[in-house]
This record gives structure tokens, sequence and C-alpha cells, in this order.
């Protein structure tokens, strides 16, 4: 039991998925998971563990922005063990080619600033996904037929942004998608010698304006969720 998680010590797996809605998680536990039990409620920031063909996993949300991903993660990682982390995370499109319910793996992510710059200090640090992770989820997405697109993502500290020229030079520069957890995310499993993933779906577009309704970001993106468990076992039938 930890100050943000209140399972006990072995109720989480080994492998956690990380949606940054608690609701998501709850979803994704109940559909995709057999033998799913709450463990965690803190905060009503929900987390569940049941197994996915035989292999022990568990579903706890971050919440929304990397310092709330941060609590998450080092606890996950520090104290329960946790060695396979995967972002199940909605995103806003930023390319005309990223369509609405598209899947983005990030390949890796730009920020202005995470909570580890005060480690990091001047170093521009470039945080990656786990090599073996985005090649497992690349061949299930193509497996599944899903539309997926490999790059980079934006992790930004704001939803409601004022400086469109920052949005402007992502664009120019081919970044696919923004959200607010993976690079932090990365750069933690990076530290804690882990290994992670952001396995995103488009929930809204920059560029169009288009948008999915808080409902279907809570409980239809399950390509994403099943990539994101083949990814992590990829030998799993
Ligand atoms: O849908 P989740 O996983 O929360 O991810 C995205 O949605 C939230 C903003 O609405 C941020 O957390 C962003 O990263
Ligand atoms: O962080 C996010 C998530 C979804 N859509 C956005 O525009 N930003």
């Amino acid at each position: 039991m930890t100050i943000h998680i209140g399972a006990e010590k072995g109720e989480i797996a080994e492998t956690v998925l990380m949606p940054g809605d608690p609701y998501r998680a709850k979803w994704a536990a109940e559909t995709f998971l057999q033998d799913a039990r709450l463990v965690n409620n803190v905060r009503g920031m929900l987390g569940f563990t049941g197994t996915w063909k035989g292999n022990p996993v568990s579903i706890q949300g971050s919440g929304m922005g990397m310092p709330s991903l941060s609590i998450y993660a080092n606890e996950l990682i520090r104290d329960f063990g946790a060695k396979t982390l995967i972002r199940i995370g909605s995103c806003g499109g930023m390319q005309d080619s990223v369509g609405i319910r598209d899947v983005i793996l990030a390949m890796t992510s730009t920020t202005l600033s995470t909570p580890s710059r005060g480690i990091l200090k001047e170093l521009n640090f470039a945080p990656c996904a786990d090599w073996g992770l985005l090649q497992a989820a690349a061949q299930a997405a193509a497996a599944k037929g899903t539309p997926t697109h490999i790059g980079g993502i934006y992790s930004s500290d704001v939803f409601y942004d004022e400086r469109p020229d920052l949005n402007e030079q992502m664009v120019r520069h081919g970044i696919l998608g923004v959200e607010m957890e993976a690079a932090e995310l990365y750069i933690l499993a990076a530290r804690h010698n882990c290994r992670a993933l952001a396995v995103l779906t488009v929930s809204d577009h920059l560029l169009t304006g288009e948008a999915l309704p808080s409902s279907e970001r809570e409980s239809s993106f399950g390509d994403m969720v099943e990539i994101a468990l083949q990814a992590a076992f990829p030998d799993a039938d």
C-alpha cells in the first residue's frame, strides 16, 4: 500500500496498462480481463488486476498530466515492481493524414518540460518507447487492420493551449498528435530499467476541429486496448 495506491503488495501485476481516465480503466478491465478485481480506489483513481490469456495484468488510471502520471508510475515501479507500463490514452490529431479513431504508437515524445526537468537540467533528453513493445504493437495493429501511425507525439502540460505557434511548429515537424503524459512515462521507464509504450486513439483533431464525446473516450477505444495487450504478450494465444 502506498500513499496513492491502496493495493497490497502482490496485487499489482508486472504489466500495467495506464489510461488517464479511471473510468476507462474500469471499462477496459471489465471488457478485456478475466477475473478483474478492484485493487485501488484511492482518490477514485481506479485500478484493477486480472488476467489476459492467462497473463497477469493490471489497469491503473494515471490521471491527467505528467505530474499525476509521475505519481502513479513511480509507485507502480518502485513499490509494486511494475516492469512494463503501457499508456492507453486519447490524443488530438495533428496531421491531415491522421483521422479520428486512428491509433498512434508513440515512438518518441517532444515536450517543453517534464517533472524530470529538475534532474535532467539542461539536457534535452529524448524520451523513447521500448523497441520490443513498439514492434509488437505495430504487428498487432497491422494484423487487426487498425489504421495506425507510428512516430513522434507532443506531450503537453496544457489542454487549453494559448500558444498556437507551438502547435504550428509541431505540425510542421511531423508530430502526429498531442496528449499529456507519455514523455514522463518514457523517462521514468528509462530511469528504472522498465519498458514503456504509449498507444493512443485520436479522439479529436486540432486541424479539423472534430471531437468525440467523453462517453466514447471512456469506453469505445477497444482496438487500442487489444493492441496494448498483444504488445505486452506477443506470444499469448
Ligand atoms: O484520455 P487520457 O488517457 O486521459 O489522455 C488525454 O486526455 C486528457 C485530456 O483530456 C489527458 O490526460 C490527455 O493525455
Ligand atoms: O491532451 C489532449 C488529449 C486529446 N486531445 C487533445 O487535443 N489534447
